[in-house]
């Protein structure tokens, strides 16, 4: 979980959170693939230890092997099940929303092909490279946080947490009106309207408004840390994390930043690795703890962007909440 390089920290998962036994073994449980059963949106009271538990083995359903089995008779061909290679891991990391995984996937690999928003050479490998490495960071969430997602895109990470984890409140904030739009289906799409909400706008834009003091922020492919600890850290709650997915030149990029980071009032980038064991390579993450609430003029001079929302003001339009 953690690179030795870079020491534990003090801000790892702790006993509130789920932690990497969070993953349900693929161990006697039903899948409900699209085309058989769907499964419904879970139901666990958000908050709920249960909502993250892992599931019950205790269901008399066929094993997952054999469910997986069963299911490849019903598979379809547009990519949106899993692989052989990683179907058990997904299962697992998934549990009993794994149906609802392979929906959203199917979103991606048609819809968000055909806008736009993903790419066609990823559809092959949205399981392995997209779904289960962002499913896997929820080992760092504690149950029942407030999760804001900057840059959502097509949902990724946040739609995927929202799938993986019903119990987290999670705001997607995302600029563009294409993707939005592309989110806010998604949402209604799945049932996520209860847990999730599609912000229009910069993340240095909605500091002021409904996502701000969250416990956790997360960014995958977004921009590099400084530029994001500007954005994020002012997301987020005294205590608050951001967890900014990277890639491998993560560490490098943790040195580089860290003196920035720290101006914006974050802690040390400690580097986490998530899923291991389960995925190779593990998912990267930098988290920066939010140490201090920087004084405006030392805000100003970071990296992010000198906003409107900064000054007062609000670009019309902008940051406004909108309900799935
Ligand atoms: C390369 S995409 C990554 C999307 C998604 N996170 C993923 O991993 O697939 C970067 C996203 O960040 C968004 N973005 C860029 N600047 C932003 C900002 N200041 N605040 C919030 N989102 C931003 C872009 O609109 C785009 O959707």
């Amino acid at each position: 979980m953690t690179n030795p390089r870079f020491g534990a920290g003090d801000s790892g998962p702790g006993e509130e959170s789920p932690g990497p036994q969070s993953f349900r073994r693929p161990v006697r449980r039903p899948i409900a693939f699209p085309g058989k059963a769907r499964s419904a949106p879970a139901s666990p009271a958000p908050g709920s230890p249960a909502a993250a538990a892992p599931a019950s083995p205790a269901s008399g359903s066929p094993s997952a092997e054999s469910a997986l089995s069963d299911a490849g008779d019903a598979r379809t061909t547009d990519g949106s099940e899993p692989p052989a290679e990683i179907a058990e891991v997904a299962a697992s990391v998934f549990g009993d929303r794994f149906g609802l995984a392979v929906d959203y996937a199917r979103l991606l690999v048609t819809d968000g092909v055909v806008r736009g928003l993903i790419g066609p050479r990823e559809a092959p490998r949205i399981w392995e490279r997209h779904l289960v490495n962002c499913a896997v960071v929820s080992q760092m969430i504690p149950i029942g946080a407030s999760v804001v997602d900057v840059g959502s895109g097509a949902g990724l990470p946040g739609i995927v947490l929202a799938v993986a984890r019903p119990d987290l409140r999670i705001t997607l904030v995302e600029p563009l009106a294409r993707r939005t739009a592309f989110l806010s289906e998604a949402v209604t799409a799945l049932g996520l309207e209860p847990t999730v909400t599609v912000v229009r706008g910069r993340a240095e834009d909605v500091v002021d408004g409904p996502p701000a003091g969250a416990d956790v922020v997360t960014a995958r492919a977004v921009a590099p840390l400084d530029r994001l600890a500007g954005w994020c850290l002012p997301l987020a709650r005294v205590s608050g994390r951001l967890l900014a997915l990277k890639g491998a030149s993560a560490a490098e990029e943790a040195a580089e930043h860290r003196e920035a980071v720290a101006a914006l009032g974050g802690s040390e980038p400690v580097l986490r690795l998530c899923g291991e064991g389960l995925i190779d390579p593990p998912t990267t993450v930098l988290e920066v703890v939010v140490l201090t609430r920087p004084r405006p003029s030392t805000r100003a001079a970071g990296p992010g962007r000198d906003t409107a929302a900064r000054a007062g003001k609000r670009a019309p339009g902008r940051g406004r909440p909108r309900r799935g």
